[in-house]
């Protein structure tokens, strides 16, 4: 029987890779919709391969201009617009599995809407987690959503942990998050305040979206991944560390409590980790070459510097802080982010906006999804106050 599959988010660096895995099992794998915000020329060449029944746009221009051009391919997927078109695709009863892959917070809705009706979840949107924390675990377990990790770290750890969830908090010492520490990890700090778009997004090994390269730049988005292994994993946040290896070979490790420590390794490239979610617990061919340890140069570790990188540790803040902090964080960097990559917001001043947004919010305790929508919205507007005061 073949796994019926919701791509959100699929004209995107995660989005393209998964339909690149899923390409080559196509007895395995049928795409019933598939959702995206701009890219109607990439939408509609996916709409050509895939067949699928549905596909969603973010604006209703998009949709429009995505009808006329497959009505004029003679092609029939149909066409929905508006915010329940996402949950709608990710909960729809013929749906088995759904591929989170939308970047930032707008993905939480449609992603907590895959969770109630308790699919089969490939969690790329670390920002979902991160904004919904305890209430979207709650969800995943009450509604019995299969949560499959995407992001390459919480993959690597996933793989290395038991099968049985119940015995992990009994055997975990730490989990060992590896970092490549972007592309400035030996640029002399002093000249951060140079850096364009441009740099920030040059990954040292992943070509990745622009918002989480920027990320990776600042390593807030080692940050983020500690928010989220924290909630993926049930783990204290000071038993998450960050560890820089900038090969990134090693793509985690969970150390246990007799101090034996294990770690997944391969070629950097989404396409493992994807296949992997999507097969588990089985596994598939996934288009990746595998390591030719004869080749490597070396592998390499180091601690990451404070200094250099500041907004590493506002995660360990904010899970201490209270509930709806790290909501707080996620968006002040969102804000943050989006004003670097336009031009109006220097590098070395995403830290600055999202250590004032956090000390400038205190989170009522956040009941339900709407309760963190509307703290999401509140953080936003704040941050783009505080933002007026360090734009150029
Ligand atoms: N890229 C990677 O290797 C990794 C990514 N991740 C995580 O996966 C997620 C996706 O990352 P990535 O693929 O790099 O991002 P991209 O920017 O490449 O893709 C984002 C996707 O989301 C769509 N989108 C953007 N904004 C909205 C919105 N407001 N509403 C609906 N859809 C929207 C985009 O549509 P369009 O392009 O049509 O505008 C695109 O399809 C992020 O949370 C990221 O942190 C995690 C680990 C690795
Ligand atoms: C591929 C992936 O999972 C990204 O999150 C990537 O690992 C970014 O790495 P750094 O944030 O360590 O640069
Ligand atoms: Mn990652």
């Amino acid at each position: 029987m073949k796994q019926r599959l919701t791509v959100l988010g699929s004209t995107g660096s995660i989005g393209t890779s998964t339909l690149d895995v899923v390409r080559r099992h196509p007895a395995s794998y049928e795409v019933f919709a598939l959702s995206a915000a701009t890219q109607v020329d990439v939408m509609l060449a996916q709409c050509a391969e895939f067949k699928p029944r549905y596909a969603v746009m973010a604006s209703a221009a998009h949709a429009k201009a995505l009808a006329d051009k497959l009505q004029s391919n003679g092609l029939v997927t149909q066409v929905l617009q508006a915010q329940d078109a996402l949950e709608k695709i990710a909960s729809h009863p013929e749906v088995d599995a759904v591929m989170g892959a939308i970047v930032g917070a707008a993905g939480l809705s449609p992603c907590l809407a895959a969770a109630k009706a308790g699919k089969r979840l490939l969690l790329a949107n670390k920002e979902a987690l991160v904004v919904g924390g305890a209430l979207f675990m709650e969800t995943v377990h009450a509604h019995g959503c299969t949560l499959l990790p995407i992001d390459s770290e919480h993959s690597a750890i996933f793989q290395c942990l038991p099968e049985d969830r119940s015995t992990w908090r009994a055997r975990i010492d730490s989990l060992l998050l590896t970092a490549s520490g972007g592309p400035f990890r030996q640029r002399d700090p002093a000249t951060l305040a140079e850096i364009t778009p441009a740099q920030a997004c040059k990954h040292p090994n992943f070509s990745m979206g622009r918002k989480i390269s920027v990320d990776s730049a600042t390593m807030m988005n080692k940050a983020l991944e500690v928010i989220e292994a924290r909630w993926l994993f049930d783990v204290e946040p000071d038993q998450i560390k960050v560890v820089i290896h900038p090969q990134q070979i090693v793509h985690s490790m969970v150390q246990f409590k007799d101090a034996s420590i294990l770690a997944q390794l391969g070629t950097p490239d989404m396409r493992v980790p994807i296949a992997c979610g999507l097969a588990w617990p089985e596994r598939i061919e996934s288009g990746v070459a595998p390591l030719d340890f004869a080749a490597l140069a070396g592998l390499t570790f180091e601690e990451a510097d404070a200094q250099r990188f500041p907004g590493l540790h506002l995660s360990w803040q904010a899970l201490k802080a209270p509930e709806g902090t790290t909501a707080v964080l996620n968006a002040a960097n969102e804000v943050a982010v989006a004003a670097f990559l336009s031009g109006q917001l220097r590098f070395d001043r995403i830290h600055a906006v999202n250590l004032e947004t956090l000390s400038a919010v205190t989170p009522p305790q956040p009941r339900n999804v709407g309760d963190l929508l509307a703290l999401n919205d509140e953080a936003r507007s704040i941050a783009t106050e505080v933002l007026e005061r360090f734009v150029a």
